[in-house]
């Protein structure tokens, strides 16, 4: 299971005044246990774990054996809550050079769909030339652009390469119960589909087949990915007092620094499996709490890489920021530094040390120092990387979204800024139905 610190933000923030959340934080799990809150059509994540059937698991386990046994390749076409989940754990549970490994345990997982990239989709298509690949698409509306645009792409090819008929067994769309392009096509075309419930939004969706398909191609146990889960939705439940929700304590903790001009919070790791994980979480916290002229921006950095980039700037910037470091207690793998004769490098004091040890002072000493700095500091430690971990983590985020946004007084469960670039994009691409906009958006270039 996961543990939450925030001692080290005691010296910024009063741990009274975290403590002083609590009759807001319960109000908040009872709005959203009740469904009394803003954005209440949207709450189908938070049983989610816990309702997830065995049944439902088999059918997603026995497809993703249909494209394991008939892909060298498969793509997932999704952007944003229908890409960043599948990957974010993806990238966390693999091998970081699995793609190089020549005897491969299941298909290779590429992503597309999640930009617009000309040469990006060129050299995709180009490679899968001589591959045999499937799709996973994957688009709650059906509508968005740059997914449709890729899967438009990737369908042709795989049926003008593979056939008809195999396109059918490798293309898999996952998508809503009725409205939707995404749907038309998969009835038509008679592909397999899974639903993404209508109350479920797109970044609380990586419990459904937006993330349980991939993760199950990628090889990895979604059965124990949703239980670490459903023991977090215990762990975080509306009848654990303040002080032992970790949920609780992270939203009141994130709103309190707020409150104290620390307007930008950065996830830390040192581990870089975890480099989608932070992707994911920054959409998580950005799309529900950036609105109203409002919301802590989420950043991200992977250190110790970055310690040598953005380093600096948290080390001596403007005081605005808090970090929230994720850190991983144990690794999978043992690496001793070896002793070097000449020590040329100078070296030797870490010889017979595991790597980790290294990093793990790094990571005290990069605390210390941030803290010294005037960067409060909180810390969330996972045991492994395994699926049960990454599976808690997932919903503790969660979880403790929801929380917050409702402390912070916005809707966490709707995007509309989001709208904003597609009207332009869509008003000078000349859409039908886009007339009049793209008059006017002529009228100011
Ligand atoms: O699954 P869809 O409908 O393609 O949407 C993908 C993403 O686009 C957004 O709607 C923003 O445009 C996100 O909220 C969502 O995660």
């Amino acid at each position: 299971m996961i543990s939450l610190n925030i001692e080290k933000t005691l010296g910024f923030i009063s741990k009274e005044n975290v403590f002083a959340y609590e009759a807001q934080v319960k109000a908040a799990q009872e709005a959203l246990e009740n469904g009394t809150g803003k954005g209440n059509d949207f709450l189908g994540w938070l049983h989610l774990p816990s309702s997830i059937t065995k049944e439902h698991l088999a059918d997603l386990k026995a497809t993703a054996q249909v494209l394991r046994e008939n892909c060298e390749v498969v793509i997932v076409a999704g952007i944003g809550g229908s890409y960043l989940g599948a990957r974010a754990v993806i990238e966390a549970l693999s091998n970081s050079f699995t793609w190089l490994q020549d005897k491969k345990s299941g298909p290779v997982i590429l992503y597309a769909g999640h930009n617009i990239g000309e040469d990006y989709l060129y050299e995709l298509t180009e490679y899968l030339k001589d591959k045999k690949f499937g799709v996973i698409n994957i688009s709650k509306s059906g509508t968005t652009t740059e997914t449709a645009l890729a899967f438009r792409l990737l369908k042709k090819q795989c049926e003008d390469q593979r056939g008809k008929d195999m396109a059918k067994k490798v293309i898999v769309a996952v998508t809503d119960a009725k409205k939707g392009a995404a749907r038309v096509t998969a009835d038509n075309e008679g592909y397999k589909s899974f639903i993404i419930p209508d109350n479920v939004g797109g970044r609380f969706s990586v419990l459904t087949p937006v993330g349980l398909l991939p993760i199950a191609v990628a090889g990895f146990d979604i059965e124990k990915l949703v239980a670490g889960a459903a023991a977090m939705e215990k762990t975080c439940g509306k009848d654990v007092p303040f002080a032992e929700n970790p949920a609780a304590i992270y939203a009141a903790t994130r709103n309190e620094l707020y409150k104290n001009g620390k307007k930008i919070e950065i996830l830390v790791n040192f581990n870089p499996k975890l480099h989608y994980v932070s992707e994911w979480w920054k959409q998580l916290y950005g799309e529900s709490e950036g609105k109203e002229n409002k919301g802590i921006f989420p950043a991200s950095v992977d250190f110790s890489t970055d310690l040598h980039s953005m380093g600096q700037w948290i080390q001596e910037g403007e005081r605005t920021i808090y970090e929230t470091v994720i850190s991983v207690e144990k690794t999978q793998y043992s690496l001793q530094v070896p002793s070097d004769e000449a020590n040329l490098d100078g070296l030797n004091f870490l010889a017979g040390k595991h790597v980790d040890e290294v990093n793990k002072m790094a990571e005290l000493g990069t605390q210390l120092a941030h803290v010294d700095g005037g960067v409060p500091n909180m810390r969330i430690v996972i045991p492994v990387l395994n699926e049960e971990s990454i599976g808690g983590l997932l919903y503790f985020f969660e979880k403790a979204c929801g929380i917050s946004g409702y402390l912070l007084g916005v809707n966490p469960f709707n995007q509309p800024g989001v709208e904003a670039y597609k009207k332009n994009m869509f008003a000078l691409l000349n859409k039908p139905g886009y007339e009049e906009e793209s008059k006017a958006i002529q009228a100011r270039l």
